[in-house]
């Protein structure tokens, strides 16, 4: 019943038109994946156009967080974890033997379902965290503006700006995952990866965090996986619908932009997923 068609995602007229030149489109190309022996994702291929956010929606299990985490090469971490298929950054090859696998990560960031500040070092040390991957020295006057820029696009600046030094484990759920966002975006990733960033926190961050993922799409383009419908709603331009049905692995059932989605889904179990009848 799973399908494997290129779902190759046209630009959405809601794409914010001043994008940055320096954003991403990432393609997947007839993406597989195994733990093991185990099958868990079958030949799925998604554009994720720069500019925009793309929402993965789908019940548990069915391969979202194993594909955001192929997307920066994090899948490999996991010893019995293997794949099969491309991923493309602008055209070229994620996975092409002489780029190094932490240039890919610094290219492709990701912001995890838990808060993961280092709990002890300050506001200002967690931002730059990130740097020491890239090997990048700057001087104070720039670590300085890099610090405030970021947390200025992640929406703590104003909360921050007079406690930089105090340990990142001292802010509220909804601001560390705020400073885990300003961490990723010090690198200058073209890509942002999400998953479930706000399973985790209450209503008011979980609507700071929506705000910041707008704000963000004109510098980064943005893949989020998410439980909440509405919250797909509310912060894509396009949805694409996994789904694992009766033990087979993790394929695209339909994709599209995010209002068709939702109101003309062509699939049934679209329909049903996406008006909670199940999952
Ligand atoms: N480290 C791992 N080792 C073995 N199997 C794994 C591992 N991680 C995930 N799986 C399996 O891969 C399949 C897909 O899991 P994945 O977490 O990608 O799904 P998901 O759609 O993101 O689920 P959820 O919405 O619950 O987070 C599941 O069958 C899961 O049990």
């Amino acid at each position: 019943m799973t399908t494997s068609v290129d779902h190759q995602v046209p630009p959405s007229s809601s794409a914010p038109a001043a994008a940055s030149p320096d954003l991403g489109t990432l393609q997947a190309r007839s993406i597989s994946a195994w733990f093991g022996e185990h099958k868990v994702l079958d030949r799925v291929s998604l554009t994720m156009n720069a500019g925009e956010v793309t929402a993965l929606i789908g019940p548990s299990g069915c391969g979202k967080s194993t594909f955001l985490r192929i997307l920066n090469r994090m899948h490999e971490l996991i010893p019995s974890a293997s794949l099969a298929g491309e991923v493309l950054l602008d055209g070229e090859d994620l996975y092409a033997s002489a780029r190094r696998i932490t240039d890919a990560r610094r290219q492709v960031g990701m912001v995890f379902q838990k808060p993961n500040p280092f709990p002890a070092m300050s506001i200002y040390d967690n931002t730059l965290a990130g740097l020491k991957l890239t090997g990048v020295r700057a001087s104070r006057a720039t670590r300085d503006d890099l610090v405030e820029e970021c947390l200025t696009k992640a929406g703590l600046w104003k909360e921050v700006r007079d406690r930089l030094r105090a340990p990142g484990g001292a802010l509220s759920g909804g601001q560390q995952q705020r400073l885990c966002i300003a961490r990723s975006l010090a690198i200058r990733p073209r890509v942002l990866l999400m998953d479930e960033p706000c399973s985790a926190l209450d209503p008011t961050s979980t609507r700071r965090i929506e705000e910041t993922i707008a704000e963000l799409v004109a510098e980064v383009t943005i893949v989020i996986v998410t439980h909440n419908m509405q919250q797909a709603a509310r912060v894509s331009h396009q949805c694409a619908f996994f789904l694992a049905e009766h033990g087979t692995p993790g394929a695209i059932v339909e994709h599209g932009p995010t209002e068709a989605m939702f109101e003309r889904p062509q699939d049934p179990r679209t329909s049903d997923y996406v008006h909670g009848r199940f999952g």
